[in-house]
């Protein structure tokens, strides 16, 4: 579903990721890891197509992501769930409300803002909070949520537009260990239970290590380790976190 060949990645005139060749399968959980500045936002926000392509074939779902028109980024940004470390929740709704907003291409919006919802939309919008394990909290707004909660609030409301894949950028860095912890299993069910591929950057190698089947190390603009998450030994750790 994603295919990078050649691929030279940037800002402008900056060319920020050279050479790269990745390809990813439905279902695989993916973990971006490698030192500050080496390029994993980059490489991770590239799949939403709005990094420029100097070099090399890009494929995402399909779509060609070399010189993209609107209308294909659309199409394309429809199936990708995004969340970020800082959450973009609206504060003042309730986590319930913020889930179904993540169905918003389905409901229409006068009824959206009447918080008119219909029973099925009821329904999808609890399987998604438990399985993030929020039900509990569905009335509460979102402003007195810990951050690991709203975190999860956010994977709930990306699921809630059933996506393809989901881009999690550093999704756990600002979180305690056991909220991180929490955070990374919520994201290894979403992946299990609907085969989501689950993309994320993170800062700590640990929970790659523990969570991702997968793991690619960026060092440098270049990735220099692209295996299964076993094979990942401390001599290609230190390779992958090398100072140039
Ligand atoms: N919008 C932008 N315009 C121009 N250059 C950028 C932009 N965003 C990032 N860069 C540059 O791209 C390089 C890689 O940054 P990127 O954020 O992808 O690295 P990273 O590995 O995710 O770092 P960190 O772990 O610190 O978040 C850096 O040199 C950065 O300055």
């Amino acid at each position: 579903m994603i295919k990078m060949k050649n691929l030279t990645l940037g800002y402008k005139k900056e060319k920020i990721l050279n050479d790269v060749n990745i390809r990813v399968k439905k279902g695989e959980f993916i973990g971006i890891i490698g030192p500050s500045g080496a390029g994993k936002s980059t490489l991770l926000m590239s799949i939403t197509g709005g990094i420029k392509v100097f070099n090399g074939k890009f494929e995402v779902l399909d779509i060609d992501l070399e010189n993209i028109k609107k209308k294909n980024l659309i199409k394309l940004r429809e199936q990708i769930g995004v969340v970020f470390q800082g959450y973009n929740l609206v504060d003042r709704l309730s986590v319930l409300d913020n889930v179904v907003s993540g169905m918003l291409k389905d409901i229409p919006l006068t009824r959206a803002i009447l918080k008119l919802y219909k029973n099925k939309e009821l329904e999808k919008a609890k399987e998604y909070m438990d399985i993030v394990d929020i039900t509990k909290h569905s009335l509460k707004r979102c402003d007195e949520l810990s951050g690991g909660q709203r975190q999860r609030v956010a994977i709930a409301r990306a699921l809630a537009a059933e996506p393809k894949i989901i881009l999690a950028d550093e999704p756990v860095s600002a979180l305690d260990p056991k909220s991180a912890k929490k955070v990374m299993e919520v994201l290894k069910r979403v992946n299990e239970v609907y085969g989501v591929t689950v993309i994320t950057n993170l800062h700590h190698l640990e929970y790659a290590k523990e969570y991702c089947n997968r793991i690619v190390g960026v060092n440098g603009g270049r990735v220099v380790f692209d295996d299964n998450s076993e094979k990942l030994t401390d001599k290609l750790v230190e390779k992958i976190y090398a100072v140039n």
